[in-house]
């Protein structure tokens, strides 16, 4: 949205305001053109006046030598067919020759050596030519005059074919800035032309800001450019005013074109943000969505699965950050599983401990048959421990429980049971599968290995040796659960200390026990 925006802005702001001045620069330019049609048609009518300024009969018709020139030169047809208004000869002196031409005011074609009568209405533009002869130059000059009409001017000295001598005096001709010759500029340039006369005193705040030369431009209501310039005259309190209609036709083209521009634009802009989007969506969001599924999946349910393969295949950031994650998982895992042992292992023996044995037991009879439930425990107990540990040292006694952790081990864990120290100096074993009679003659079989280690006891009144006493019990009516069958195998221990140690007790009413051998 934010692009679009931008764009319009840059339309607005920008694109806008160049092409307006591109229409102005335009607009300028074709006044330019005119002027410069306007101009060629004063250097045509310089180039004719001099034609006739440098011919012997007009000189010696100023020196009054060639009576029939008049007659002979002008005609009304020649001053209609060449577009002059009037055609005026000076003396040297400035004084008016001859006038010749036709009235615009009245259409009277008339020919006459003076101002007077007939060619009264040359008066005002004779004498407005007068105050200008003396600065005419060698090559002529053109002018613009306001008064009596607008009207071009071109003057040149009235010299001889040869050009040499002095000057008999000057020709002025005229020609009218009228309907006729803005026809021609207009045919000339292909654009409608007004020319008019504006008086500095009506005009004094408009060309106060415009000086002669520079343009005026307005936006008219039915759309075109009213295009105006103001261009100097040779009477200073008059100035000639040209101006024209600039359609806006190529403006509303390239605003078109910039529009369409524009709009193709906008519409690349949001097809290619919709394709960003898009790709955003699937490379990244959707990944990172699912990513963070399962992050949530783990904090909640602590489950055990694996970062998606899809994610850890990917071979971009989000394959390198699953990867990763993975790999802390699987640590953290393996670090909580150590824990997790390290939680149900004994630290002095290694051998399980009372939770993990706990556990297993419980597993161990949800799996038995409850048609024939078969499971079995050992309870043992080192005789005179206590003296066995003031008299080596509590160190030698650590040793001591280590020795017979491996023997139990050796005896019953290599059978698949379950050994642990269920306590200081007491260890239990389950026996899944066992029955009370196979489980005496297993803790038989492991009281005298604890003999064989032949661990001296001196202190012990029993033997001469470690010496351990042992109680079995077995899954039945009564003892139907761990802490019932953990219970009678405690008693069933302290019948066999009871007795005088060294010994296996089983705890049933037909109770098997061994005397020491
Ligand atoms: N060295 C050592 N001794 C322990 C440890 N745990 C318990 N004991 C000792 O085991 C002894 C158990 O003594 P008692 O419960 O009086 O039993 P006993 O001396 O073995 O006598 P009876 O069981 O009647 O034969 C105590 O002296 C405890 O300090 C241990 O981890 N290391």
């Amino acid at each position: 949205m934010a692009a679009l925006l931008a764009l319009a802005m840059i339309g607005r702001w920008v694109i806008m305001p160049a092409l307006v001045e591109e229409e102005r620069q335009l607009a300028v330019s074709e006044l330019d053109r005119i002027e410069r049609s306007l101009a060629q048609g004063q250097q045509s009518l310089l180039a004719h006046t001099r034609d006739w300024a440098h011919w012997d009969d007009s000189f010696g018709f100023v020196h009054d030598r060639h009576e029939a020139y008049s007659a002979a030169n002008f005609s009304r047809d020649m001053f209609t067919e060449m577009n002059y208004q009037a055609m005026l000869f000076f003396r040297a002196d400035g004084s008016l020759h001859w006038a010749a031409g036709i009235d615009p005011d009245s259409g009277r074609y008339t020919s006459c050596p003076g101002t007077a009568d007939d060619c009264r209405w040359t008066l005002r533009v004779v004498t407005a030519l007068q105050s200008a002869l003396e600065q005419v130059p060698e090559e002529g000059m053109s002018l613009v005059i306001t008064s009596p009409w607008p009207a071009l001017v071109g003057v040149n000295r009235i010299l001889p074919t040869s050009r040499t001598g002095p000057s008999a005096g000057w020709l002025a001709k005229v020609r009218l800035l009228d309907a006729q010759m803005e026809a021609t500029l207009s045919e000339q340039t292909g654009l409608t032309i007004l020319l008019d006369t504006l008086s500095m005193v009506s005009t004094e705040e408009n060309t106060a800001s415009l000086p002669p030369g520079s343009s005026r431009l307005e936006y008219t209501s039915d759309g075109e450019i009213a295009a105006s310039r103001f261009l100097p005259s040779h009477q200073s309190d008059n100035m000639l005013w040209l101006s024209t209609r600039i359609p806006r036709d190529s403006f509303r083209a390239r605003l078109q074109t910039f529009h369409y521009g524009l709009i193709w634009t906008g519409g690349l802009l949001l097809l290619v943000i919709i394709i960003v989007m898009f790709l955003l969506e699937r490379m990244v969001l959707a990944p990172l969505r699912r990513f963070s599924r399962f992050t949530q999946l783990l904090h909640q349910s602590h489950s055990d699965r694996d970062i998606p393969a899809a994610l850890q295949q990917r071979s971009d950031e989000i394959g390198t950050l699953s990867r990763d994650f993975q790999a802390l998982l699987t640590y953290q895992r393996g670090q909580a599983a150590k824990l997790l042992e390290l939680s149900r292992q004994d630290p002095l023996t290694g051998l399980a401990n009372r939770r993990l044995y706990d556990e297993r037991f419980s597993e161990a009879m949800c799996a038995e048959p409850s048609d024939n439930p078969k499971l079995s425990v050992l309870m043992l107990d080192i005789d005179h421990f206590k003296l066995y540990n003031d008299h080596y040292g509590h160190p030698t006694g650590d040793v001591c429980l280590m020795r017979l952790a491996a023997c139990m081990e050796a005896c019953l864990g290599g059978r698949g049971y379950l050994v642990a120290r269920t306590g200081g100096e007491e260890f239990s074993a389950l026996l899944p599968g066992t029955t009370l009679e196979d489980a005496v003659e297993l803790g038989e079989t492991l009281r005298a290995a604890i003999l064989e280690l032949a661990l001296p006891h001196a202190a012990s009144p029993t033997a001469q040796v470690v010496t351990a006493s042992i109680g079995a019990a077995t899954y039945g009516d009564s003892l139907s659960t761990p802490s019932d069958i953990m219970s009678a195998a405690d008693q069933a221990l302290y019948q066999a200390k009871a007795s005088g140690r060294n010994r296996v007790v089983a705890h049933c009413p037909q109770a098997l026990t061994r005397p020491v051998t």
